[in-house]
Order: structure tokens, then C-alpha cells, then sequence
């Protein structure tokens, strides 16, 4: 194996992850981990790469890379690449290949572990009886609201379906799955509902140093109405979540998808010559935001930038750039 030929497993998923696949912040970055893994194990096999320590680092240098150019917008992915390869360390293949293994491992596990944090954190925001409001799909969400449910409250639901993917009803799925009364709206719906809901729960892509959430298209124009209807809401993120190329002033980018996701391809010619624009992701200022939910307890959104800078520095390092 080369280093520009990553394993059939790492293209695969990073197919999967830029046909979304495999979607959702949380989701992506511990498959991006796992995917490592798998690229270790391969490398250490055969070719170049099993026997000289520099061909196995650039092996997995170039997979990252493979994987960090999938989607631009959750910062989860480059910061679970992050992860994994700032622990690469030894001087023999298979010192190097264990190091990527166990990083691997204990990213995904940390992952589980903070999710199930935050929930907890979360539904201490939720009372018995509780109706939400949701947006897309987000595991770090759902994980308050089902801590909250495991905690014997009450809670049902006012799933948005989110368009054009309609992940919301992926949403609705899970939160019946766990006993949770549902019901589906489409999104432009959402203001009339809000009257009938106590808070709205989102996840969140990437959460910048000033405070503002970018998640998926649609969370401010909610979090605008949720604020007029004095509903309070709150964004669920691990702190991989937390962009520390913020900090040195960078904006976050935000994803521009297909226009087959918004128009039939069929029905494309009959609409002529208009512009279709299909963007993802969407910021929303942090006077927007009640509470950033994290596995380290809930912040102000304004305040957000002392954790960030106490885990990340005060910028980020990209070990997959060739040296
Ligand atoms: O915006 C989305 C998913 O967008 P897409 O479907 O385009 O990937 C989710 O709210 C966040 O990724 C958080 O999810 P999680 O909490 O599971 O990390």
C-alpha cells in the first residue's frame, strides 16, 4: 500500500460520509476514527508501509486527509482526525500501528461517554411533562431527552421534518422508540407550534468562539421564533463540537449540497432557468441561545470560548498536512 492509496474501508467511508451516509456530527467523527483504525491495521499488513515507520505515518496522513475533505462544515471530523493522529507515536510499524489503534478506541469510547454526560446534563433543563421541539437529527439532542425520559419525566415531542433530507423523521423514529408521544410537523409549522412547547433542543455542527451555533439550515430562523414565543433553547454539543480554528478568527464554512436534494432532476427542466441553492448549515448568533449543553456542563454561549481555549490552545494543528 502507498501513502496517496488509503484502504478500501477509509474511501468507503468517506463515500459515505460525503453521501451522508453516515451523517450527524457525532456519528461522522467516530466513523473518521474507526476509519484510522482500520488504515492502521491495513498499512502494518504489507507493502512499503508495513516495514518502513515514515511510508505507514504518510499513509495515514493521506487518509485523513481523504476523510477531512468529505464534508467542510462539523468540526467533529478534523477534530477526531486530530485526535487519533497527534497520538501516532513509536518507532517501529507496529508500535506506530498500536498507538493509532488504541487512540482510535479511546476516541470512540470518550465519544459514548460524554454524550451520555450531557444528556444527563441536559434533562436537568427538562421537566416532568415537557413538550420539545426538535430540528434534524442529533444524537447529543435526543441523548437529554432520552436521560430525561430514563429519569421517569414525562416528555413529548414537536418534530420538525427538516427539509430537503428530512432527517426529523429519523428524529420522530428514535423518540417513539423510547416512549416519547411525537408529533411531525413541516418546518414552516414551527412558529405555531412553539406556543405549545416548552423548549426546543438542537445538536450543533461546530460552535465558534464567539458563541454561535452552526447546525443545520433552518436552526436560527428557529431559534429567532423560539426567542419572540419566549421559548427557551438550548444547543446539545460535546466539546468536539468546539471549532478552534475560531479562536484565531476563522469563520466556519458552511456546506453547499446538491440542488437534486431540493428539485426532483426530473422536474428540473420544466422550472427552467432558476437558481437553486441548497445550503446545509446555518449560524445562529449566541443572543439566540439560551445554553450551550455540554458533557462538561451547560455554558452562557457567550462564554463558551474559556473552554474552548482551555481544551483546544488557542489555535488547532492539522497532523495530516504533509510535513
Ligand atoms: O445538523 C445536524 C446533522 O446534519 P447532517 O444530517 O447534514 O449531517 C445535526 O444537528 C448535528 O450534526 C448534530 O448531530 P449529533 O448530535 O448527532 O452530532
Amino acid at each position: 500500500m502507498t501513502e496517496h492509496e488509503p484502504a478500501d474501508a477509509v474511501r468507503e467511508t468517506a463515500e459515505s460520509i460525503a453521501t451522508m451516509e453516515i451523517r450527524g456530527a457525532a456519528t461522522i467523527a467516530s466513523a473518521a476514527a474507526e476509519a484510522l483504525a482500520v488504515q492502521a491495521s491495513k498499512a502494518a499488513e504489507s507493502g512499503p508501509t508495513a516495514s518502513d515507520p515514515e511510508a505507514f505515518r504518510a499513509s495515514m496522513r493521506a487518509a485523513a486527509r481523504t476523510l477531512r475533505e468529505t464534508r467542510p462544515t462539523a468540526v467533529s471530523l478534523p477534530n477526531a482526525l486530530r485526535y487519533v493522529l497527534q497520538r501516532m507515536e513509536g518507532g517501529e510499524v507496529d508500535e506506530l500501528r498500536r498507538s493509532v489503534v488504541d487512540a482510535s478506541e479511546a476516541f470512540v469510547q470518550q465519544l459514548d461517554r460524554a454524550q451520555e454526560d450531557l444528556g444527563r446534563v441536559g434533562a436537568n433543563r427538562l421537566a416532568d411533562g415537557d413538550t420539545v421541539m426538535t430540528h434534524c437529527h442529533s444524537t447529543d439532542a435526543l441523548a437529554c431527552v432520552e436521560a430525561a425520559v430514563e429519569q421517569g419525566k414525562s416528555i413529548s415531542a414537536v418534530v420538525k421534518e427538516t427539509r430537503p433530507r428530512q432527517q426529523g423523521h429519523i428524529t420522530a423514529e428514535r423518540l417513539r422508540d423510547v416512549g416519547v408521544p411525537v408529533t411531525l410537523i413541516v418546518d414552516s409549522a414551527a412558529r405555531r407550534y412553539l406556543d405549545e412547547v416548552d423548549h426546543v433542543v438542537v445538536g450543533a455542527d461546530s460552535i465558534a468562539a464567539d458563541g454561535g451555533v452552526i447546525n443545520k439550515i433552518g436552526t436560527s430562523g428557529l431559534a429567532v421564533n423560539a426567542r419572540e414565543r419566549g421559548v427557551p433553547i438550548m444547543t446539545a454539543a460535546q466539546t468536539i463540537k468546539l471549532h478552534p480554528e475560531t479562536l484565531t478568527g476563522h469563520t466556519v464554512e458552511i456546506e453547499m449540497r446538491d440542488e437534486s436534494e431540493v428539485i426532483d432532476p426530473e422536474d428540473r427542466g420544466s422550472i427552467g432557468d432558476i437558481a437553486v441553492e441548497n445550503p446545509a448549515f446555518d449560524v445562529t448568533p449566541p443572543r439566540y441561545m439560551d445554553a450551550i449543553v455540554t458533557e462538561q456542563g451547560q455554558f452562557p454561549p457567550e462564554s463558551i470560548v474559556t473552554l474552548m481555549r482551555e481544551l483546544f490552545g488557542e489555535g488547532a494543528a492539522e497532523p495530516w498536512a504533509e510535513p
